[in-house]
């Protein structure tokens, strides 16, 4: 059996950027940049005013001075005239400076008498002016860390584009096997369970990033896995669940390799999740998950994600972790990497006391997964771990 770290690496090679696609910014969001991006504009466009009052020339304010009033520049309405010393230009926050003037006196400090105005006694040292590309200018680069997020958004279009560059959109099939299930809203046989799991990863890649393509459940026969595979040609990643172990009826991987299936690994060093195999199938990299509940969906965590967000164009890198104090006493770890379900609550992870593969119930009550390396001795309250947030 091989390590998490060496399984990853094994996924990852089979896993490269997909290509990219333009589209509109509207559509952009949670897509990557394919490259990075070049402000079109510059922001501010122009000097502009960043209070609303009278536009003046610094050197000519003090207390008590006096102008003329004459024009008034708002956002969208500029003053194109210049405007010479004793004058002054009624301004609104984001309009124009006129030329001839670079300092804005906010009304509250202003007397207003028709067309003249003067000067209060208090004036601040502020000028109110927002200078020429103080925020961004044209050529400016632009790449962000991750997925565009709304606020990258906002930026990008300010930089002048509707539209943008970005990796394609993976599709992942996912094939859930077993002649036990059946489909979510439909009522189990004596001997059958419903089948969740394939939707709950279909869902984590749908808000990763991904595009889910959730076949029909394959039976546990030759043929029904041949049908799923032939849905799943074209799909950027093949996911399937169940299966995977020692089973007689467990024939995902017989059913793949007869296919043409190259095998980068079977068996991870993990718990849950130790029948976890990965190889290429029809040129797609497949994930072959285990079927208890929770072992897939932490396999989704650790090796599903990380794998997408390749294919979407980040960086190859492990499910992100942060270090929390423990909330609860753990006894020693066996070989197996263990990723403990448990909720963060004040600050420290409290592991749950049933930690068996089959409990969706524990699994959803988690916001975290505590990661317990190989043999790691008793641990207790207020000792660091490292954690996945769910
Ligand atoms: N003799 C051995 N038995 C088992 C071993 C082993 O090493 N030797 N490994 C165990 C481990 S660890 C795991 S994990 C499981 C994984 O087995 P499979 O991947 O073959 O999974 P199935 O047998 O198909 O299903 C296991 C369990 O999960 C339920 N299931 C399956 N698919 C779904 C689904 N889409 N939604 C909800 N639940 C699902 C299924 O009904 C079973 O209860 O093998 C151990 N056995
Ligand atoms: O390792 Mo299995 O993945 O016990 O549930």
């Amino acid at each position: 059996m091989i390590s998490v770290s060496e399984a990853l690496d094994h996924v990852f090679s089979l896993v490269a950027p997909l290509p990219s696609e333009t589209v509109a910014l509207r559509d952009a969001l949670g897509r990557v940049l394919a490259a990075p991006l070049t402000a079109r504009l510059t922001q501010p466009p122009f000097p502009s005013a960043a209070m609303d009052g009278y536009a003046i020339a610094a050197r000519t304010a003090a207390p008590g001075a006096t102008y003329r009033v004459i024009g008034e520049s708002a956002a969208g309405h500029g003053f194109w005239e210049f405007v010479g010393a004793g004058d002054g230009v009624r301004i609104f926050t984001g309009a124009p400076l006129p030329d001839g003037t670079d300092r804005v006196i906010i009304q509250e400090d202003v007397t207003r008498d028709g067309d003249r105005i003067t000067l209060g006694d208090r004036l601040d040292t502020g000028d109110h002016v927002r200078a020429a590309g103080q925020d961004f200018r044209q050529g400016d680069a632009f790449q962000p860390r991750g997925p565009l997020r709304p606020i990258d958004l906002a930026l990008i279009a300010a930089m002048g584009h509707g539209e943008v560059s970005v990796t394609r959109r993976p599709e992942v099939a996912i094939i859930a096997t077993g002649d036990e299930l059946v489909a979510p809203g439909e009522t189990p046989g004596p001997d059958q369970i419903v089948a969740s799991n394939n939707l709950g990863l279909a869902a984590m890649i749908d808000r990763a990033g991904g595009r889910a393509r959730l076949l029909p459940i394959a039976r546990d026969t030759t043929a029904s896995l041949d049908t799923a595979f032939d849905l799943a040609r074209g799909a950027d990643m093949v996911v399937t669940i169940g299966g995977a172990s020692v089973g007689d009826h467990d024939l995902v991987a017989q059913v793949a390799e007869g296919r043409g299936m190259e095998q980068s690994f079977y068996k991870v060093a993990m718990r849950p999740g130790k029948p976890l195999m990965a190889g290429r199938l029809d040129g797609a990299p497949m994930l072959g998950l285990p079927g208890n509940p929770v072992s897939a969906l932490v396999c989704g965590q650790v090796f599903v994600l990380p794998a997408l967000r390749v294919l979407m164009g980040l960086p190859a890198a492990p499910a992100p972790r942060q270090t929390v104090p423990l909330g609860t006493d753990l006894p020693a770890n066996g070989p197996r990497e263990h990723y403990m379900r448990a909720s963060l609550q004040d600050g420290r992870a409290h592991v749950a006391d049933r930690q068996d593969s089959a409990l969706l119930s524990v699994l959803a009550g988690a916001d975290a997964l505590v990661i317990r390396p190989p043999d790691d001795p008793p641990r207790g309250a207020g000792d660091t771990v490292e954690v996945i947030a769910l």
